[in-house]
């Protein structure tokens, strides 16, 4: 397992997330039955990297689904910055995969110091969070021994849509029949992880050629996929190695626009769901214009390469687990395609000269 590459990992997320989906009542139990107490008017969510993409992907369905705000904020500003905190009513949710993080150790330290209850969403290890945390929720998906995380992104997801949806169901603010269709239109959406990959593998092969020559690229996407587009973006720029950024669509129109010139490649995340109509419009428009314009997910009107049919499910709340896979691959495809080597680090000293975690990778 630790020969594994970014690939076999993305292979393992489909059964991963479908485990956790089974066994979500004794993953969330303690979480469920805590945020039910009612205390809780505000929930913060902590950590750095793929882990903080993960909760600005979640953050949307945690808000419905628990009914109080859920505000992201990276682990280094929660422990640095001089923000309000309510200490009787914040519930702190530090989430980090390995819990090795500095930055994350030091914002559950500094929810302690604050007298504010908090749990670490993390793996199984007892790490220095779950030793620093008040509680623990864990993401049951095995280790991910290399640094682009793909199966960990999509299974913190899951996990933090899971505390949500336990927790109104113990809270009442969802019925036996609302609880049992989320779970079964989440069931749906996981199980089509796998077919999802394997379109996209073949999309690939279409594109190949324009993508290994990519050096900028900008992922648009609305609500809660802009934290797919983040993790997207963050998946190229850790293996592509080259400047991939993420953009709200519409804030995508007020400005960047105009710096995309006809080397720089747009990729739209457009699930038939929110926002789906002017991503259609915006596809069409810069399509014509532009020759490196593609969209993960179908588009009315348009018939070319550049759009992925991933046989999407296309559900309004989890959509999600879908369309993070693409841009993983699109990720892992082109690095390779490319021929770079992730043991070969740019700018290795950093890490000696600003440590990010407190121990090195456990095996
Ligand atoms: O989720 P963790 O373990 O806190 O790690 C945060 C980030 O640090 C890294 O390990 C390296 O910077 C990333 O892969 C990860 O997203």
């Amino acid at each position: 397992m630790s020969n594994f590459v970014m690939l076999d990992y993305i292979h393992e997320t489909q059964e991963a997330a479908l485990g956790i989906l089974e066994k979500r009542a004794e993953i969330c139990g303690e979480f469920a039955h805590d945020f039910a107490a009612g205390k809780y008017g505000r929930v913060l969510l902590t950590a750095s990297g793929t882990s903080y993409n993960s909760c600005v992907t979640a953050k949307y369905y945690m808000e419905k689904m628990l009914r109080v705000p859920c505000e992201t904020i990276t682990s280094y500003a929660f422990a640095h910055y001089d923000k309000t905190f309510y200490p009787d009513t914040d519930l702190v949710i530090a989430v980090t995969q390995e819990g090795e993080s500095t930055n994350t150790i030091d914002a559950l330290t500094k929810a302690n110091s604050l007298g504010i209850d908090n749990f670490v969403v993390t793996e199984y290890l007892n790490n220095t969070c779950t030793q620093t945390a008040k509680k623990k929720v864990t993401i049951d998906c095995g280790r991910e021994f290399v640094g682009p995380k793909t199966k960990g992104y999509t299974c913190t997801v899951l996990t933090l849509f899971l505390m949500a949806l336990e927790a109104a169901k113990a809270r009442g603010y969802v019925d036996e029949a609302a609880y049992g269709d989320n779970v079964a239109r989440l069931g749906s959406v996981l199980r089509n992880i796998d077919p999802v990959i394997e379109k996209t593998k073949t999309w690939f092969e279409a594109v190949r050629e324009e993508f290994v020559k990519c050096e900028k690229c900008y992922v648009l996407g609305y609500g809660a996929n802009v934290g797919t587009a983040m993790e997207g973006a963050l998946k190229s720029m850790e293996t592509v190695r080259y400047p991939y950024f993420w953009f709200e669509t519409e804030e995508f129109l007020h400005g960047p626009l105009a710096s995309v010139k006809p080397d720089v490649y747009t990729v739209l995340i457009a699930p038939r769901t929110y926002g789906y109509e002017r991503a259609n419009a915006l596809f069409k428009i810069m399509h014509d214009q532009n020759p490196h314009v593609y969209s993960i997910g179908v588009q009315d009107g348009v018939e070319s390469d550049h759009v992925l049919d991933g046989g999407f499910v296309d559900d309004e709340d989890f959509s999600v687990f879908e369309y993070a896979i693409p841009l993983q691959l699109l990720a892992y495809l082109t690095y390779t395609a490319r021929g770079i080597d992730l043991q070969v680090r740019n700018y290795p000293r950093t890490r000696e000269a600003l440590p990010t975690k407190a121990k090195p990778l456990q095996r």
